[in-house]
């Protein structure tokens, strides 16, 4: 079985992908950690985010660059909306998600076009939302608790243009795939989301 969880940024899809991940026994893949590599790596090469040649030669990565606590940060989160948006970046990074995907015995993964591009034969597909306020609230919450001195209307100001930036691009925007569910997690608790989405996943294998 192949879930596949979109939504803008930290509406909470990694936290309920990892755990319908666990719930099922399925593998779980964070695309975003793909693109917040290349983000690094154009930071770290000191390219051009913006110039799509710069973008694609950052796209040679070390796997154990995906493991850095430094791609959590809203810096490199913002970056990495810049660099995604260059079709020759995310030609590159195709295959690889592809694959992850169909992958004997199925997958979860989350991001921005997993039910549109990445995975459309997904059985299941989730669009999760919450509002922008409450969603900077908890992303700073958490970059706080890693020692971050962000403000929060730094994080709110990142998370509005990132939504702008990737649902806005020509090349597998930020969109609800026709047949996605949608979850909006405002006003749930952690668990709560983690049983609507079950739920959800329940609903949609019953019905197939
Ligand atoms: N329902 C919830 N109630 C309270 N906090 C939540 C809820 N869901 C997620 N969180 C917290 O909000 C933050 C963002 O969640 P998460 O990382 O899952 O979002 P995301 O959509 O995967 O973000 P990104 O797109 O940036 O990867 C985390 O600190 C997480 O623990
Ligand atoms: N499937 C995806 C996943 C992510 N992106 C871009 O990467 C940025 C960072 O992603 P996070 O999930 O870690 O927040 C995000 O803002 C997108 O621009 C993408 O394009 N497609």
């Amino acid at each position: 079985m192949i879930i596949a969880v979109d939504g803008p940024a930290a509406s909470g899809k990694g936290t309920i992908a990892r755990a319908l991940a666990r719930h099922y026994g399925l593998p779980h893949l964070d695309t975003g950690l793909l693109y917040r590599a290349v983000a690094a790596n154009v930071q770290r090469l000191e390219l051009d985010p913006s110039v799509e040649a710069d973008a694609v030669a950052a796209c040679d990565f070390d796997d154990s660059l995906l493991d850095d606590p430094m791609l959590r940060s809203d810096a490199i989160g913002s970056l990495a909306s810049v660099v995604s948006a260059h079709p020759l970046v995310r030609a590159s990074l195709l295959q690889r998600q592809k694959r992850f995907a169909q992958q004997p015995g199925g997958a979860v993964l989350d991001g921005r076009d997993i039910g549109t591009v990445i995975a459309p034969n997904a059985e299941a597909k989730l669009f999760v939302r919450a509002t922008p306020n409450i969603r900077a609230k908890r992303r700073h919450a958490e970059l706080r608790s890693h020692g971050s001195p962000i403000s929060i209307d730094k994080v709110l100001a990142d998370i509005r243009a990132r939504d702008l930036r990737d649902s806005t691009r020509s090349n597998a925007p930020l969109v609800p795939a026709n047949d996605a569910a949608f979850l909006d997690t405002s006003f749930l608790s952690i668990e709560a989301s983690v049983q609507r989405a079950i739920d959800i996943v329940e609903s949609r294998i019953a019905r197939d």
